[in-house]
């Protein structure tokens, strides 16, 4: 049986399978034997070396904001198993550079790619990306944020069960365990500590299992220990997995920054530094800028780096010096005789040629190292292809490389070893450094991939699941009961048996305004303030393409609708009662209305809340329109200049307080007229003793019929809630 730990090690590969081949390879009849056949599968696929680790490229990155420039000619890679460090100066531009990686910041110039293709919107949902913030419901345990995004964001090919275990696996390598029932908590709340936080937002996007890891300061606010022990967790994390990791760090211990295999330093948007870990300090000391012995190299290069122009001009000079062949050779980069040289892989070349691997091989940019290549006598799927790739160049006399492929059409997947043979010139002797093995995949494969990890029904399901319980406690909390139980009593006993006649018409009325305008502006407000953190959430997982908008939408609406009823429906049922109940008709179709209205008010809630991204701004928007919409709503006053009369349209008060009148006044006992001063002309003429019903309807103006007060609300339901879909969809999307 498959145990999480297999899909964990075994890599993306079986994730990112097309589906059609998963169930080739799992019997569908029993989900024990599919699970079974699975785990031989991915065995057979790691053994085969079936996995993509992933290599990232990055070659004169320049990013401009407002005209300043931010990033100038950065370049670095990192390999499968490897981890970068990041450092420089705060405002250096680590967080820059990290949002272009990540493909959520568009570069002025400059090339990335993974494993040789340039970084596409599919490409980008291998690299996971750890932001400095870490953003989650604040209210929903550790347990509950990991559950519910391995069931988003693992393939639904992958049981219930699996997924759990995957949860289980990664809280375990994160050493979560101990608070995984405990809540994230925030400002307000208490919950996780800030180092278990940092973990937790490590943990959510591991489940995706990505290639490549990007994290924006993973350390800050730690203290050194849990710093280390976490950063131990990150490397071993790498080196066991094959994973590619970038760290950006501030002011790491020495322990920490020898744990990076690489560095590269950044000063004012410039590289100051790219290379081994190892020999930063010798660089400075070429510079002329010595380590005191015994001092943290980390801090000795902080300071450098922070010191006056001159210094910093230096090293920066120096470091574009040392941009010599070698560096030129790793990532791929002209020379000054515009010659592309590349040592160690051909993933550049492989995205600038044809996709016949045999034919990169021949055709790219590689040849111009006079590669002889033995080409195949056959194309056969499974037999690895061999060329001998003779030294490369002048410069590269003595890198005999051997690169295997073989080339699975299906997957159109080509699996290259490439062995270094490097020779000590000065002591003449011979050595292997090392062997790297990638995969490199052609873009259509990616294209072949579904383009969301579920189905929308699962997506829909599982949100709808995880927006009632994150707003259950929120919208059902203690002070909002005791605040509709207090109210609904209070109603209650001010309008307590109220009798129906024309002095008491106003309080009849006086009780559906209120109810009426309270339930607007609780929803209103609430769904307003609720949105912008909540928003955040959504913000991050759909830039990591988590799911689809649509199903968040949806699933929101379906998710709270059962909570956004509750209140007012114990309000009503409190306090119409108290009022008297003449008929049952009645008691629900008022009932109706005043949730009819709530939801109307939340929509405008939700719309005014995504589009306003100033929390101060949402409100007062709000503030006037829920106002204006009380104002206009008929009851404070019925004589609106004629000028203005038409903002009465707009008051979803309005027609809410019209089809309450016409459905109160319309069921029950008749109102009867006042003895003396009556306002209607039916009663001092004295041709009826009770009030007809259309002219206390129409006595504030001409009324519309209910149906048509009910199509108009609906119609507001609908378009608040579109407008609001589309907003998020178009005009505040993530970045
Ligand atoms: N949207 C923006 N508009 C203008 N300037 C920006 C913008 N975002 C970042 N910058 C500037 O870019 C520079 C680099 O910012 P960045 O956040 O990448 O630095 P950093 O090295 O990550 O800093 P820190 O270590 O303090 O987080 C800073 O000077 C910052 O003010």
């Amino acid at each position: 049986m498959i145990i999480a730990k297999d899909l964990f090690t075994l890599g993306d590969e079986y994730f990112t399978m097309p589906r059609r081949e998963k169930y080739e390879i799992a019997p569908a009849t029993a989900p024990e034997n599919r699970l079974e056949g699975s785990a031989a599968h991915l065995n057979n696929v790691a053994t085969a070396h079936r996995y993509r680790p992933a290599e990232l490229v990055f070659r004169g990155i320049g990013v401009f904001f407002g005209g300043k420039q931010i990033l100038r000619d950065v370049s670095g890679m990192v390999r499968p198993g490897e981890v970068l460090g990041v450092m420089g100066p705060s405002g250096s531009g680590k967080t820059t550079l990290l949002n272009a990686l990540s493909g959520r910041l568009k570069t002025d110039s400059g090339l990335i790619t993974l494993n040789g293709e340039t970084l596409s919107k599919q490409l980008r949902r291998k690299i996971c990306y750890v932001t400095q913030q870490d953003i989650f419901f604040p209210d929903l345990t550790l347990r509950q944020t990991l559950t519910y995004s391995a069931l988003l964001r693992l393939p639904d090919y992958i049981s219930y069960r699996e997924k759990m275990e995957y949860v289980d696996h990664i809280l375990d390598v994160l050493d979560l365990g101990r608070c995984q029932d405990t809540v994230i908590g925030d400002m307000m709340k208490r919950g996780l500590s800030g180092g278990e936080k940092k973990r937790a937002n490590i943990a959510s996007e591991l489940l995706t299992n990505p290639t490549t890891m990007l994290l924006d300061e993973p350390t800050s606010g730690l203290d050194s220990s849990t710093a280390f022990s976490l950063m131990s967790t990150l490397k071993e994390y790498a080196e066991k997995e094959n994973k590619t990791v970038i760290i950006t760090v501030h002011q790491p211990s020495s322990q920490i920054f020898y744990m990076f295999d690489r560095l590269l330093l950044l000063c004012s948007g410039q590289m100051a530094y790219f290379g081994d870990t190892s020999q930063v300090v010798d660089f400075f000391s070429s510079v002329g800028l010595q380590i005191t012995p015994h001092y943290n190299p980390a801090d000795f290069i902080m300071e450098q780096l922070k010191k006056d122009s001159k210094t910093q001009e230096k090293i920066i000079t120096a470091a574009l010096e040392a941009r010599n062949l070698e560096f030129q050779q790793m990532l791929c980069l002209p020379s000054e005789d515009d010659e592309t040289v590349c040592s160690h892989s051909s993933a550049l070349d492989f995205q600038s040629c044809d996709k016949q691997p045999w034919e990169h091989l021949r055709n790219c940019e590689l040849v111009k190292h006079d590669l002889e290549s033995t080409e195949p006598s056959s194309h056969s799927t499974s037999t690895p292809y061999i060329w001998n790739i003779p030294p490369s160049s002048k410069h590269d006399q003595t890198r005999p490389v051997e690169v295997i492929i073989d080339q699975d059409k299906k997957l159109r997947t080509i699996y290259q070893k490439i062995a270094v043979h490097q020779d000590d010139n000065d002591s003449g002797r011979s050595s292997w450094s090392g062997v790297v093995s990638s995969t490199f995949s052609s873009q259509d494969d990616l294209e072949e991939e579904e383009k969301w990890p579920t189905s929308f029904w699962t997506q829909l399901k599982v949100l709808t699941q995880r927006n009632f319980l994150e707003a259950k406690s929120r919208m059902l909390s203690k002070l909002n009961w005791i605040q509709t139980l207090g109210l609904g009593l209070l109603c209650g006993l001010i309008w307590f048996q109220v009798q129906r006649t024309e002095p008491t018409l106003w309080d009849i009325r006086g009780w559906m305004f209120f109810s009426m305008t309270y339930w607007m502006l609780f929803a209103l407000f609430g769904a307003l303030i609720s949105f912008p953190p909540e928003r955040e959430v959504i913000n991050k997982e759909r830039a990591s393409g988590a799911y689809r908008l649509s199903a968040y939408y949806l699933a929101k609406m379906i998710g709270e609708l059962p909570l956004t009823l509750t209140l007012p429906t114990v309000f009503h049922f409190i306090s119409y009662p108290m009022l008297g109940i003449y008929s049952s008709q009645t008691f629900l179709c008022l009932w109706g209305f005043l949730i009819l209205n709530t939801i109307v008010a939340q929509s405008v809630g939700l719309f005014i809340g995504a589009s306003c991204t100033d929390l101060q701004v949402s409100v007062t928007i709000s503030a006037l329109y829920s106002l204006s919409t009380m104002l206009f709503g008929g009851y404070y006053s019925s004589s609106i200049p004629p000028w203005l009369q038409w903002l009465q349209y707009l008051s979803i008060v309005h027609y809410a307080y019209q089809n309450m009148q016409i459905v109160e006044f319309s069921g029950g006992p008749p109102i009867r007229c006042a003895s003396t001063n009556s306002q209607f002309e039916v009663c001092r003429s004295g041709s009826s003793v009770f009030i007809p019903i259309e002219d206390i309807i129409n006595q504030q103006g001409q009324a519309f019929p209910l149906w048509a007060n009910t199509f108009i609300l609906v119609i507001f339901l609908a378009v608040f809630r579109i407008m609001g879909y589309l907003v998020l969809r178009f005009i505040r999307k993530p970045k």
